[in-house]
């Protein structure tokens, strides 16, 4: 997520939080109160200043300085309010009619650009050094707040919270700006910086990279013209130029006053600051700050502010009164300034910057408010026609996409129980038969298989199953291994592991029919929820499993029900297995060609039956592949011979009884693969299903809800485009609004201190 709209979020959220700021910072009436209150706050102080004054004291000198306090108060109120909709409307993307003025500072490297700033702030807090610290544009908004403890500053795109060591955020400056590579050198994504303090004047500053006449030998070439290029980007309408230029370098070389001109060459919106005014004699300064050979509107202001050289104070000293008081004396050492009319000091230059703001504020704001109220027309027509006005968060698309996923889990569950584990179970072990049964049984030879010549013949048929003696060795050792091979196969893991890959696999169906489909990170949470708690349980259900079924190794009890049910399900058995053998015997014959088939499987008998042994690619040329389905063709009909033999004998009166259960293996197979799958089932729906039912869902609350951070939740709503369109819409509605209404009590208040004065 980029810096930019985490810090969107973060403005957003203290929007909404009505207080528009801090908690520090309630005390003016610009931020814990709402328009209206505003207005009426700052007239009834004003009116009741004049009024006390008026009563009180007849003196004129007294009045005026109490209608002028008023007055400052309603411009303190203004300012806080036109920055707090400036940076309203920062948040949206919008074109330039939606833009309210800031100041921008430009300067030559070594100008003394950061010093000012950070006289003004109070603090030292912007990065230092040699290698170009400056590399984005640092936007740093002062908040006047006349009951914080301390000062301190927040970084609303890194959600820093209170940071009141300015060592701490010059440092975490200078990492921002030097995520900017070497190689890009410049970056016009700004850095938001909020400082808050009770010695601040409300203020909206943009710090920019210094310009350079060269590029140093590690510096790119185009370094030059990409600050330029940064930089002209800031300087135009209607922000405020802040042109920096140190007395010992002559104006005519000042490069931001260059600059200026290019864009406003008039001199309306430039203050023009004269840095290092002790580095020149009193008659220099004067001819510079009065100079007439580059005229601007507001000016000249000389400063003086060398920070103290105490590495204690640089950090943690009131670096305001100490570059302040030292200025004063300067000045105060050389009356010639004050003699001329010279402006001079921060104090006069902190009080033109916010009032030089305030006005073209001011100015911008009726443009601005009709501009943002097509904007909200816009929007609003645009939201009714495409979501009917419907109100959504991230929060409440969460709650309900989770809600409309449980339900249909819920209906899964209610569906899928002991009955669906049964089958499922039951069609793998019937699969686990018939393999048994052709390792076991099938593979020996049949008549039909030693007509078909495809098996050397043996001395013991399965046709002779039937006609064998009921103690015949032979026969008996076979059937008891098929049933021990039926049972010991690991019928634990085995239940316990189609079940989960059926629970799995449901969960991904109801992922893929749910709202979660577009959602990655829901999905991933959702799959690894139902693992995990699936997985937990696998080992423990596969042993009890394993344990519950482990009397059916020794010994298997069946009545003749049980052995009638197994008759007719054998049987069933036996006719899917054929069909499906005769299906794919007839499309081999498709694919290859009857005839050919022919002639290669009877190629291959003959082969297989003469003592001869031909090489594959013998004489009658067939390729590897055709042989291949020729082995393919001969097993498949004997396979179809042999089940077509043994439908015959389950349906024998042979079969009919469970006395005879050796002549019969197909059928007692089934009857313990039944066994087997019934008893699995009853602990693996306690075991597994009902406790995943339990579970699951109380998880997925947690995972999915409690366990989220208010940007994770954000995160996850806007991972589908039609949601994020739909948030965006309403978000930028929304700040529409906002600012519109902050703009009305502005205008209001504006009209109101029009007619005081
Ligand atoms: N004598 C004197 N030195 C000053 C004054 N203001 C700043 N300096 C010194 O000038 C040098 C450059 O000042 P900075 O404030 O770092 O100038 P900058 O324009 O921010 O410089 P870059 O960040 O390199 O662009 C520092 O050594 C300051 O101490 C001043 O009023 N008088």
């Amino acid at each position: 997520m980029s810096e930019r709209s985490d810090s969107e979020k973060q403005q957003k959220k203290s929007q909404d939080d009505d207080s528009g700021r801090d908690g520090d910072n309630n005390g003016d009436g610009g931020g814990g109160n709402n328009g209206k209150e505003a207005v009426v706050v700052a007239a009834t102080a004003a009116a009741a200043a004049v009024s006390e004054a008026t009563e009180g004291e007849s003196d004129n000198e007294e009045l005026e300085r109490k209608r002028k306090e008023a007055d400052d108060q309603q411009i303190m109120i203004l300012t806080r309010k036109m920055i707090e909709i400036r940076s309203i409307l920062s948040q949206i993307d919008q074109a330039d009619t939606l833009r309210l003025p800031s100041i921008v500072v430009v300067g030559s490297q070594s100008s003394g650009k950061s010093s000012v700033l950070e006289a003004i702030v109070g603090h030292e807090f912007l990065p230092k050094g040699s290698n170009m610290v400056t590399r984005r544009p640092i936007e740093l908004t002062l908040i006047n707040a006349p009951s914080a403890a301390a000062s301190y500053g927040v970084f609303p795109a890194l959600k820093s919270g209170k940071i009141t060591d300015f060592y701490q955020i010059q440092k975490t400056l200078s990492d921002l700006n030097l995520a900017v590579s070497e190689l890009e050198c410049v970056s016009d994504d700004p850095i938001r910086l909020e400082i808050y303090s009770p010695t601040v004047p409300d203020l909206t500053l943009i710090d920019l990279p210094g310009y350079i006449q060269l590029a140093a030998a590690d510096q790119p070439e185009s370094l030059k013209s990409k600050i330029s290029a940064l930089c002209d980007k800031y300087i135009q309408e209607p922000n405020i130029i802040l042109a920096i230029s140190p007395a010992d370098v002559d104006l005519a070389n000042s490069t931001a006053l260059r600059a200026s001109r290019r864009v406003d060459p008039r001199g309306e919106r430039t203050i023009g600051v004269v840095t290092k005014m002790d580095l020149v004699d009193p008659q220099t300064g004067v001819d510079i700050l009065l100079n007439n050979r580059y005229p601007l509107r507001m000016g000249y202001v000389g400063l003086v502010c060398k920070p103290p050289a105490s590495g204690l104070f640089r950090r943690h000293g009131d670096l305001i009164s100490l570059t302040e008081k030292q200025e004063h004396e300067f000045f105060g050492r050389h009356p010639l300034y004050a003699e001329t009319n010279c402006k001079t000091g921060l104090p006069y230059l902190r009080n033109q910057l916010m009032r030089t703001l305030e006005d073209t504020m001011a100015r911008s704001l009726a443009p601005t408010a009709t501009a943002i109220r097509g904007e909200l027309e816009e929007a609003s027509y645009q939201f009714k026609v495409e979501y009917n006005d419907r109100i959504l968060t991230p929060e409440t698309y969460l709650a309900e996409s989770l809600d409309e996923f449980k339900i249909g889990f819920q209906k899964f569950s209610s569906a899928f129980g002991r009955q669906d584990i049964r089958d499922m179970l039951k069609s793998a072990l019937d699969q686990k038969v018939l393999d048994i049964l052709a390792e076991k049984y099938w593979s020996i030879n049949s008549k039909a298989s030693v007509s078909s010549g495809s098996n050397t013949a043996k001395a013991v048929l399965l046709d002779s199953l039937p006609s064998a003696s009921q103690d015949d060795p032979f026969w008996n050792k076979r059937f008891d291994l098929s049933s021990s091979s039926l049972t010991k196969l690991g019928i634990g893991r085995l239940a316990t592991m189609l079940t989960i890959s059926s629970l799995m696999a449901a969960v991904e169906y109801q992922i893929d029919h749910s709202t979660f489909a577009k959602h990655p990170f829901a999905r991933s949470t959702i799959t690894d929820s139902a693992a995990r708690i699936l997985n937990d349980r696998y080992f423990s259900a596969a042993d009890q499993v394993e344990n519950c079924i482990k009397p059916f190794k020794y010994e298997i009890d069946l009545d003749e029900r049980e052995w009638q049910s197994s008759r007719d399900r054998a049987y069933g058995l036996l006719k899917t297995e054929m069909s499906q053998c005769h299906q794919a015997y007839q499309s081999l014959r498709k694919q290859v060609g009857a005839k050919t088939l022919d002639n290669v499987m009877d190629y291959i008998s003959k082969t297989n039956n003469s003592s001869e042994r031909f090489d594959d690619v013998g004489g009658f040329g067939f390729s590897q592949a055709l042989l291949a389905k020729g082995r393919e063709g001969i097993f498949l009909k004997d396979r179809l011979a042999v089940l077509q033999m043994r439908l015959q004998a389950v349906k024998s009166k042979q079969c009919r009884s469970k006395k005879n259960k050796m002549y019969c293996p197909e059928i007692f197979l089934d009857a313990v693969a039944d066994k087997l799958v019934h008893t699995a089932v009853l602990f693996l729906n306690v075991e597994l299903l009902s406790d995943f039912y339990y579970n699951f869902p109380r998880e997925l609350d947690q995972r999915l809800g409690r366990q989220l951070s208010i940007e994770q939740v954000e995160a996850f709503a806007r991972e589908d485009p039609r949601i994020q369109a739909h948030l965006d819409l309403q978000n930028r509605k929304h700040l529409l609004e906002l600012a519109l209404e902050k703009m009305e009590s502005v205008l209001a208040l504006q009209r109101q201190r029009r007619n005081d004065i």
